[in-house]
Parts: C-alpha cells; sequence; structure tokens
C-alpha cells in the first residue's frame, strides 16, 4: 500500500484537483491520500493557511477579519463548483465562521486541510477520515499506540481514504496543529500507522535539486537520498520535505518518493537507508539559510576555563534563546543563532556577557549558513577543506566552520550577500574539482 501526500501547490485549485485525481487512479495501491491546505497557485498568491493564519491576527488585534475569511470560503466554493461537486461546505465554513471569535489558533488554522481533505474525498470518491479521530499527541509528540488503535476502528481490507495533514488531537481532544510544513510530517505518521510499502511526496519540483532551483538554474536532481542526508538538508533549508517527517518512515525504513505532481511522468528522489554513490561525487547536495547571528567569546586558555564557560551559560541561559555552541579554538567559542530570536535581546545578551571577564566578545550580524552534505565527508571529513579552498580561491569570506568528525554535513558562515555566490560556488564546482583530482592521480 502506498501513502500519497499531496502539498499545498498540489491542490491549490480545481485543475490541479485534476491531475491528483489522474495520479491516485493511475495506482490501486495509492490508498491513503494525504492533503495540505490549498497553496499558492498562478491566481492566488496567498496560502490557505497564510489567509488562515492572518484571520486570527486580525481577530487577535480587534479588527475586521470578514474580508480575508470571506477569500477563504470564496477560494473552497470556487474548487467545488469547478468540479463540479455536490459536499455541503457551506455548512463547514458557517461553523468556522461561527467560531472565529472563541476559537484556538490551532482550530482554525487546521481548517484549510479539513477543507480541502473534504473536496478532495469527495472528488475522488474516498472516504473522508478526519485526523482528529485518530491521530493523538502525548504533549509535542504522537502515540502511536492509541493513534494505530484509533485507525483500526475506521479502516478496512479495502479501504481508500482521504485525510488532512498538519493536525492532529491531544490528549483532552483539542485540535494541535504541527509546525509549518507539518503536512509532510502527516503523510509520513500515516505511512507509518499502516507500515506502508512507500511513502509519496507529491510536490511542484521533480525530486530533490543538488541546490535550491531558485537559486541555481537547472539545478540536477539528486536521484537517491539517504534518510541522515535528508534529514540534514530538510534542518539546512531544503522545504521540499519537512524534517520532523523522516524519523517517522526511517523507523520503519519505508522508502519515500519525492515527485511532481505538474510531471509525474519525470523521475524524482528516492530515499532510502543506503544508497549507491557515484565516487566522483564529493557533495550530495548544499542548502542553507540566511539571516543568523554569531556572537564570539575570547579569552586566554578558554579551553581550561571551566568557571568562566559556567558564567557565560549561566548569563546566557536566562534569555532562553536556541543557540548553537561551536568550540572554536583553545581561547575562543561562538554562539549562534537566528537573528529573529535574538529580536530585542541582543542588547542585554552583549551586556551580561561583558560582566563574564572575558577578554573580547565579537558580534557578526547577516551570517548565512551555507551546508554541504555527504556521505563522503562522513567517512572522509579532510574532504572539507577542499570545498573550504574553493572558497577561498573565489574571495569568499568564511566566518565561520562547523564540522563535527563523523558527521555528513559541513556548514560554513558567510555573509548573507554571499549566501547565493556560495551555493552556485559549491554546487558548480565541487564535484568538478573532485573529478578532476581523481582523474590526475
Ligand atoms: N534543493 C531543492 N530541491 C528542490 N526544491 C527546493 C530545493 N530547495 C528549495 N526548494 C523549493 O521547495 C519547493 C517545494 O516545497 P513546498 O513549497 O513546501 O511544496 P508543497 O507545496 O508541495 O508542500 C520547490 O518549489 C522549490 O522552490
Ligand atoms: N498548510 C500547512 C502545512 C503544509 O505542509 O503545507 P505545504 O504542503 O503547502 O508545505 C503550511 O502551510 O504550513
Amino acid at each position: 500500500m502506498k501513502v500519497a501526500k499531496f502539498g499545498g501547490s498540489s491542490v491549490a485549485d480545481a485543475a490541479q484537483f485534476k491531475k491528483v485525481r489522474s495520479i491516485v487512479e493511475a495506482s490501486a495501491d495509492r490508498r491513503i491520500v494525504v492533503v495540505s491546505a490549498a497553496g499558492k497557485s498562478s491566481e492566488e498568491s496567498i496560502k490557505v493557511t497564510d489567509l488562515l493564519m492572518a484571520v486570527e491576527k486580525l481577530r487577535d488585534a480587534g479588527e475586521d477579519y470578514q474580508p480575508t475569511f470571506n477569500h477563504i470560503e470564496r477560494r473552497f466554493i470556487g474548487i467545488r463548483d469547478a468540479l463540479g461537486l455536490n459536499v455541503a461546505i457551506e455548512n463547514d465554513l458557517q461553523k468556522i465562521e461561527r467560531l472565529i471569535p472563541t476559537c484556538t489558533y490551532d482550530y482554525l488554522v487546521s481548517r484549510g486541510e479539513f477543507l480541502t481533505a473534504k473536496l478532495m474525498a469527495d472528488f475522488l470518491g474516498f472516504q473522508f477520515l478526519d485526523a482528529a479521530r485518530f491521530l493523538v499527541y502525548d504533549g509535542h509528540t504522537v502515540n502511536y499506540g492509541e493513534s494505530i488503535n484509533r485507525l483500526r476502528d475506521f479502516l478496512s481490507a479495502n479501504s481508500r481514504i482521504v485525510v488532512p495533514g498538519f493536525y492532529g488531537v491531544d490528549e483532552a481532544g483539542e485540535i494541535h496543529v504541527m509546525a509549518r510544513g507539518g503536512g509532510d510530517v502527516s503523510g509520513a505518521i500515516m505511512a507509518n500507522l499502516v507500515d506502508a510499502d512507500l511513502y509519496e511526496n507529491w510536490t511542484d519540483v521533480s525530486g530533490i535539486k543538488m541546490a535550491d532551483p531558485r537559486i541555481v538554474d537547472h539545478s540536477r536532481r539528486i536521484s537517491e537520498l539517504t534518510y541522515d542526508e535528508l534529514q540534514e538538508l530538510s534542518y539546512m533549508g531544503v522545504s521540499v520535505f519537512q524534517e520532523e517527517a523522516i524519523k517517522p518512515v526511517a523507523e520503519r525504513q519505508i522508502p519515500i518518493a519525492i515527485l511532481n505532481t505538474n510531471h509525474p511522468e519525470e523521475d524524482g528522489t528516492l530515499v532510502e537507508g543506503t544508497v549507491r554513490r557515484d565516487p566522483n561525487q564529493l557533495v550530495t547536495g548544499v542548502a542553507g539559510k540566511k539571516d543568523y547571528v554569531i556572537i564570539s567569546i575570547q579569552k586566554y586558555q578558554l579551553n581550561k576555563r571551566f568557571d568562566v564557560m559556567a558564567k557565560v551559560f549561566s548569563e546566557i541561559q536566562a534569555f532562553n534563546v536556541p543557540f548553537e555552541y561551536v568550540s572554536s579554538g583553545t581561547d575562543s567559542f561562538s554562539f549562534l543563532a537566528k537573528r529573529s530570536q535574538l529580536a530585542g535581546k541582543l542588547g542585554a545578551i552583549l551586556a551580561a556577557l561583558k560582566k563574564c571577564g572575558l577578554d573580547r566578545v565579537k558580534l557578526e550580524k547577516d551570517i548565512a549558513l551555507v551546508a554541504a552534505v555527504s556521505h563522503e565527508l562522513g567517512s572522509r571529513p579532510a574532504n572539507a577543506g577542499k570545498i573550504l579552498d574553493l572558497l577561498n580561491d573565489s574571495q569568499i569570506k568564511v566566518h565561520l566552520v562547523i564540522q563535527e568528525g563523523s558527521d555528513i554535513k559541513v556548514v560554513f558562515g558567510v555573509a548573507n550577500e554571499d549566501y547565493e555566490k556560495t551555493i552556485k560556488k559549491i554546487y558548480r564546482d565541487v564535484n568538478l574539482k573532485a573529478k578532476k583530482l581523481r582523474m590526475a592521480i
């Protein structure tokens, strides 16, 4: 059995719904369909989830949310009518509208998936199964035992169902919404719950490219990836697949196929536990994210000064910022955080560090992190030096290098303005260089 998850772009309008139906009908094994909320299309520049979030913000600010909600209503009724469906979506829309003044954030933003799944179920002739009826969370983790028990009541040998992604329920039965991009996670959880043979993730690109196709034109497709390579790429910013969606399928060794709804005939990316690799390929993929801040502290023989480090950590802890820690030598240590997470706190953090008896505190803003990911880096960490040489040769200033011994990635901190250039450089030159080096041997 296959679980097929269709992302927001795949269900953005009636034309996309039709593509989904031909894909689903092409294989009798596609019995569980998971959908995100209608996303962006040529006509619609905002995802339904973002519209729902806007409604919630307007409501909380005491402003008029009605025009935004009317827009959402028109989108769903438009899809329903264009497909000639009979499903009485007005009743659901009226109920949601009635609840807006008092409902939770989670309930409201989950309604995009709920409504999209209702329409899709009707269009495919599948049963609609609300995730709220079986996908149970204990705090922030899925309760798989309870979820499987509940799901059993709804599934029979030949059920065909459509499930809304992005949410489940907590122990009290209240809607629990996932992090952004959570539709991928729902698909992965479904695949785990039914022990699927394959988890298909249908999106608007034919698989994962070696580099973000918005930065590198005609970026090459990665035909095969391991779960841990995908994990690192997703963590480092490849938005195609949500990082948290890997564990539920990797645990059961269920392969993931990342495929294109707009070009189902094209090959995508297959993700499994192990893959065969071209030995000329030094880097499997490159990804990154912008807008980081590095705070570096310096103190003579800091590596031996546990008293100083303890004071620094205790000061830093008070600010509740998710920092990454990078040991950068005997005398220095760096803290790395997203600029958005430091908002309003940076001045106070620097002031607190000044009280710790350090020789120097250095601040570097507008830093982008770019990661090269590959199993080759895990087995031969020295390869990272080759990439660093290449960046130096092209006058890209590297502010920071993060590489742990057996890690399958190396991360470079560069200026935000060098972000695209760094990605292009690694994409274009690293594998080429590796090839030339090997040929020269
Ligand atoms: N390395 C990459 N390979 C492929 N796509 C990428 C990569 N990095 C970023 N992307 C972007 O991810 C997008 C798909 O993710 P997303 O918009 O979340 O899809 P969906 O709406 O199907 O869930 C692509 O359109 C592409 O612009
Ligand atoms: N609709 C949710 C969940 C999701 O996964 O969406 P998409 O498949 O469009 O990335 C979001 O926008 O975050």
